[in-house]
């Protein structure tokens, strides 16, 4: 099948790292700008961003940089934009953004207006459209329209609910990951329904997350944690113990952590490019994917940082298509389970619902 078809399906995107997703020309013209002022070196940068091979160390490597590019609430506002917008362009119905609110005294920015930097930008996805919205856009809901332009059928308007997930970086301390915690308790309201786990897995200690990541369990946030990118099997154990309701990578498993996830039917969110480009899998052909679909084990294709490892959801799609051999038909019915997985409550499930079963009536014609 042609990209077209890809693009043009519903899906629902639950693994995307904010500052992993922002444009290559939006991080050229940022990058630009700070070259101008003198603060970083422009050419310097701008191969390290048009890169396309990267090992793990490299891509935390580039993530310091983009975070060099991005340190501004308004920045942070305008990649918040554009990155939903992208993912609505492509007909992603439901999106779960996930970002580590950060905290840097020099611009006096605390993890709390950083968060609100990316509610401005969900906001700014709405105002969008206003003019075109049938009923007064519920902001509080948190379901964005944008206006895409479509070159075919001029203007096309498309709804993408987005959710957010706070990551904690597992460079940082206890306190710090409370922190964010008890943000995303406040900010309940506002869209944000759970924690994330993420950051170089070769960093940090799982002992320094836990008290943090359980309290927010606690307090009935949802948990997805960042789980066997590197081996690591003790970590693996206690993340599984946790009872995320979500894990991603799931790469470097053995047999006996298989088994525990297994009895556990935690659903996996795969990033395909992203894994492959780490190095996490050897190659698509030995990916874990293959044998999660077989068994028909809950998983949902993800992108990871579409940005950093040029790719977007319909390629991920594309991808699966190719390697794994699955059609249409496949990925549509891959897609619609990840509703079940989503970290919304049964009313957006049963809208979602609606969209797809709209779709699929057309879906052979
Ligand atoms: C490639 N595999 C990965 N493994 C682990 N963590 C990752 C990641 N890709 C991205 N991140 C996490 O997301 C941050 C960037 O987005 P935000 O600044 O939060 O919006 C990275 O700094 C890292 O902590
Ligand atoms: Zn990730």
């Amino acid at each position: 099948m042609e990209m077209e078809g890809w693009v043009s399906m519903p899906k629902v995107e639950l693994h995307a790292h904010l500052n992993g997703s922002v444009r290559d020309s939006t991080l050229l013209e940022l990058a630009r700008v700070l070259g101008e002022k003198g603060v970083i070196v422009f050419s310097d940068v701008e191969h390290v961003i048009l890169k396309n091979e990267r090992s793990l160390t490299e891509v935390f490597r580039l993530f310091d940089l983009i975070h060099i590019l991005t340190t501004d609430h308004k920045i942070i506002t305008r990649i918040t934009k554009e990155v939903i917008e992208d993912f609505a362009s492509e007909n992603v119905v439901y999106l779960e953004l996930r970002t580590t609110p950060k905290k840097n005294d020099s611009i006096g920015m605390s993890k709390r207006s950083y968060l609100e930097a990316v509610l401005e930008g969900i906001k700014a996805v709405n105002t969008v459209d206003v003019a075109f919205r049938p009923h007064n856009a519920d902001v509080s809901n948190v379901k964005s329209s944008s206006l895409i332009n479509d070159t075919c059928n001029g203007i096309t308007r498309k709804e993408i609910y987005v959710r957010l997930l706070l990551s904690i970086d597992r460079r940082e301390t206890t306190e710090a990951a409370m922190e964010t915690v008890k943000l995303a308790l406040e900010m309940r309201d506002l869209g944000v329904v759970g924690i994330d786990l993420s950051g170089n897995p070769v960093v940090g200690e799982w002992m320094t997350f836990f008290p943090a990541l359980k309290f927010a369990r606690e307090q009935g946030l949802y948990i997805t944690l960042h789980c066997g990118e590197v081996p690591n099997p003790k970590e693996i154990r206690a993340m599984l113990d946790l009872l995320p309701q979500r894990i991603g990578h799931a790469c470097c498993f053995e047999e006996e952590e298989w088994k525990r996830l297994k009895s556990l039917n935690i659903p996996v969110e795969i990033c395909l490019t992203s894994n492959i480009r780490t190095n996490s899998v050897r190659s698509i052909e030995v990916h874990h994917f293959a044998d999660l679909y077989n068994s028909k084990y809950p998983l949902v294709i993800c992108t990871d940082d579409s940005g950093v490892f040029s790719t977007s959801l319909s390629k991920e799609y594309n991808l699966a298509a190719s390697a794994f051999g699955l059609g249409r038909r496949e990925l549509f019915q891959l897609a619609r389970n990840a509703i079940e997985y989503i970290f919304a409550d049964d009313e957006v499930k049963r809208e979602l619902k609606e969209i797809f079963n709209s779709v699929e009536k057309k879906l052979d014609q």
